[in-house]
Formats: C-alpha cells, sequence, structure tokens
C-alpha cells in the first residue's frame, strides 16, 4: 500500500548521533522521492526505548566546529521531517525524551503504548539547556501555549495517559496493538487524495518552518555559544553523571 517502515537502531538507546541523524535524513529523502511511497511508520527496534533523544555525547567535550556541523545536521532532519508530503505515523514503542519526542512531534499521527515506564516530552530544562525556539514552536503547535510554557519550564515527562490527556500523543494502546494501530490509522490517511492533504500539511506547518529556514545560520551561531559554555558544559556533565549512576 505505499508505506515504509523505518524503524530506529541505534543502541543502546537509540541517541541520535551525528551518523545516525545523517544516516536517518538520507533514507528519508529516498523515500521522499520513491514516487510508490505515500507513508511512512516511525518506530524503534530498541527493546523500551523509542530514541533517548539527541546524543548528548555530541554536545559534550567537543569542539566548536563539531557543534555547528551537529546542529546544521538535527536543522536538517527536522526540517525534512516536519515538513515532509509523506504521511508519518509514530509507533512509540518507548522511552521519548528531548529529540525523541520531537521526532514524535513531527509525525502526523502518534500512538504510543501503554506502558507507565515509557515517558515523553520535552525534558530539556532538566539538562541545564533550553529547547531550541522550534522545538517549542512545535511543542505550541501541538499542545496550546499554556501547557507547553508549563512543561518546557518544569522539563515534564510525560506518562503516556498524561501525554494523550494532554495532547502529546493522539492515541494510547496496549503495547502489543502500537504497530497494528499505527497501519490502521495509516490506512484512514490514505484514502485521502494526496494532493490536498498535502496542501492543507503545509499550509499548516509552513510558518514554523519558515521560522527556522529564515534564520539557520543564527540558529547555528546561537547553539554552538550556548553549548561551549563552561557552565552549560558543567550542567551536561553533571547529568551523564547522574545516567551512569543510575546503572549503580
Ligand atoms: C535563550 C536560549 C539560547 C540558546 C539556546 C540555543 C540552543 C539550544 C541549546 C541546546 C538544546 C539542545 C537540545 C537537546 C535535545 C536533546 O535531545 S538532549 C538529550 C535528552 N535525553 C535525555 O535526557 C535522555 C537521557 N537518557 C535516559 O533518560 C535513559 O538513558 C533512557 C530512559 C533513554 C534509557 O534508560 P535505560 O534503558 O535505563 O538506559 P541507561 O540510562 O542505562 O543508558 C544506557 C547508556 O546510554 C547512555 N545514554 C542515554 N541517553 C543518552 C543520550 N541522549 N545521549 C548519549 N548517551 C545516552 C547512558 O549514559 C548509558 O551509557 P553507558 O552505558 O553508561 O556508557
Amino acid at each position: 500500500m505505499g508505506v515504509a517502515v523505518m524503524k530506529l537502531r541505534n543502541p543502546p538507546v537509540n541517541s541520535l548521533s551525528l551518523e545516525c541523524l545523517t544516516e536517518f535524513t538520507i533514507s528519508l529523502e529516498k523515500l521522499e522521492n520513491d514516487k510508490s511511497i505515500r507513508g511512512v511508520i516511525l518506530t524503534s527496534e530498541c527493546p523500551g526505548i523509542f530514541s533517548a533523544g539527541l546524543d548528548l555525547l555530541e554536545m559534550y567535550g567537543r569542539n566548536p566546529a563539531h557543534y555547528a556541523e551537529y546542529w546544521k545536521n538535527v536543522q536538517e532532519l527536522w526540517l525534512r521531517l516536519y515538513t515532509s508530503n509523506m504521511i508519518l505515523v509514530s509507533a512509540i514503542n518507548g522511552a521519548s525524551p528531548a529529540g525523541g519526542c520531537l521526532l514524535a512531534l513531527c509525525c502526523d499521527y502518534r500512538v504510543m503504548a501503554d506502558n507507565p515506564k515509557y515517558t515523553i516530552g520535552l525534558n530539556e530544562s532538566l539538562l541545564g539547556i533550553v529547547a531550541p525556539f522550534w522545538f517549542k514552536d512545535m511543542y505550541v503547535n501541538t499542545i496550546g501555549h499554556r501547557e507547553a510554557e508549563r512543561a518546557l519550564q518544569l522539563g515534564t515527562l510525560f506518562s503516556p495517559a498524561e501525554a494523550l490527556k494532554v495532547g502529546v500523543v493522539d492515541e494510547v494502546v496496549p503495547e502489543d496493538q502500537v504497530h497494528s494501530k499505527a497501519r490502521s490509522v495509516m490506512t484512514k490517511w490514505l484514502a485521502i487524495p494526496d494532493h490536498s492533504r498535502q496542501l492543507t500539511k503545509n499550509m499548516m506547518r509552513k510558518a514554523t518552518a519558515d521560522n527556522l529556514i529564515k534564520q539557520r545560520e543564527a540558529d547555528i551561531q546561537n547553539f554552538t555559544s550556548f553549548i561551549s559554555k563552561d557552565s552549560i558544559q558543567k550542567s551536561l556533565h553533571m547529568y551523564l553523571e547522574k545516567l551512569k549512576q543510575k546503572k549503580g
């Protein structure tokens, strides 16, 4: 039926390393250019984890040129996903913090597994960093200004039930039904003529995408100088240590 399934596989936690981002972007571009493909189901092959988000090791202890290169690729993937002409449905089968949530938010419909261990949200503030304006814009577009304002400041990671209530996801289903539900949702969306759906999607998303497109270079500079600060590097160091200690 012209649907591809993209399974994220970058063990152990599907963090979006530079290599992973690049591969993701290239795969998406290939699908976009393949006229037989109308929809993509985005999911994960890592048990219990959709994606741990951006790779902290790409943002810690590197040089400014690396940060700039990394951020350019993060922007590129986001623009491709957010403005895709294809129908994107995410089958969120695990934890989905920060950049993981960002991937899901780019989709047209989000189905999440009903497992309270899995959480989703833009938790950047918990790391001592700030969600960039285009992450924020997409959050506002999805859950509204008030909910986004609160969730961004608190760095809230929502359980599936909370995520459904606030609108971060569209549907929560038993874990063993995530993929079948994503397929049935896709079937419904495929019934809509592509040209009218694509024009409508473009109308809804263009202003948000253009907001980044018109200031991509400045955004890269902002990120690079922000992430290079000693205080920010210290926060990331502490967060990475906390992740290590969690293991005991
Ligand atoms: C005014 C504003 C001005 C300027 C602003 C300009 C720009 C904005 C600046 C910055 C924005 C940058 C945006 C960043 C967005 C992000 O995505 S940041 C990443 C956020 N991710 C997280 O917080 C997730 C952290 N991880 C976890 O919570 C858990 O690992 C997870 C629940 C995913 C899985 O748990 P579990 O199965 O128990 O696994 P472990 O915790 O044991 O982890 C296994 C190993 O993986 C390493 N790891 C985990 N997450 C990441 C990651 N995101 N990147 C790299 N590595 C990760 C973890 O350390 C373990 O490693 P080890 O085995 O110990 O070596």
